[in-house]
């Protein structure tokens, strides 16, 4: 299911944070979104899973614009990994991911076999089989992250959102993570900061700087040593990875350029 947004504004109260986006992920492609703290990637995201309202624009769904679904047709297209962490501390891990096939069940019907799987499933894609007892406010941050995709795996949408689903991950479950993602092969809009592993995973790249797309395309053809520098404010060398071939940023860790902020 491919996902195009349209010429889209959306903010907060009243003041519009990002204006004019356009972008496009093919169905099975997935989609990325870096850009510095506070250039819009959040509020793009939350558009798509419908947290936000846009101003003007719209997102359409395989040519379906999300405001004519109901909460429930979304919920079965849609699955997200917010920023903003609900208050499910008092459920089991269990009961955390189950919360996911929601939308697949009758009012007062229990889970059956398929949700079962389902949370089975994706309980074990994450490495969490044999936690699902687990009280949820117990896990440390990364198992909470990785419980949280177990949740919206065990949704099986067909546009998966994830904003900054590697926070709090070591580095071997960030791996483990892309991994997972890549062997999924959902449409996916996945915001990153680390543009490495964004590089690593994203057919398509979108960079957004101050509320608009600046740049949008295969990764090596966006991630310049010119817009490391215009849009981030760092100097980097852009090379082969020696192990693998994809592109790899070297940073120069020891200072940064003059501000590139909004
Ligand atoms: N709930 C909110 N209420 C008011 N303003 C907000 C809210 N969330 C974000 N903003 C503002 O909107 C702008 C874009 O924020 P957003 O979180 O979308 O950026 P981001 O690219 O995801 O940033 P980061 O990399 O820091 O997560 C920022 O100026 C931010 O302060």
């Amino acid at each position: 299911m491919n996902v195009a947004i349209e010429d889209l504004h959306v903010g907060y109260a009243g003041r519009d944070v990002v204006s004019g986006v356009r972008l496009i992920a093919a169905a099975g492609e997935t989609a990325g979104l870096v850009g510095p703290n506070g250039s819009g990637k959040s509020t793009v995201l939350r558009t798509v899973y419908r947290h936000l309202r846009p101003t003007a624009g719209r997102v359409l769904l395989a040519g379906t614009d999300l405001r004519t679904l109901t909460p429930h047709q979304t919920a079965r297209r849609v699955a997200a990994l917010p920023q903003e962490r609900g208050s499910d501390f008092e459920l089991t891990v269990h009961e955390v991911v189950a919360m996911g096939r929601t939308p697949y069940q009758r009012a007062f019907a229990g889970a059956d076999r398929a949700d079962r799987e389902a949370v089975a499933g994706a309980l074990a894609a994450v490495g969490l089989a044999g936690h699902g007892g687990r009280r949820f406010a117990a896990l440390s941050g990364g198992e909470r992250q990785r419980a949280l995709l177990a949740r919206a795996f065990a949704q099986d949408p067909d546009v998966l959102v994830l904003d900054e689903p590697t926070n709090h991950l070591d580095v071997r479950h960030q791996v483990e993570l892309l991994a997972l993602l890549r062997a999924r092969r959902r449409t996916t809009l996945i915001s990153l900061h680390d543009l490495n592993a964004a590089a690593s995973l994203c057919d398509r790249l979108h960079v957004l700087h101050a509320g608009r797309v600046v740049a949008s395309g295969p990764p090596r053809e966006v991630l310049t040593p010119r817009l490391l520098a215009e849009v981030f404010g760092v100097r980097a060398a852009v090379t082969d990875h020696p192990l693998t071939g994809e592109v790899l940023i070297a940073y120069d860790h020891r200072e940064v350029l003059p501000a590139a902020d909004g």
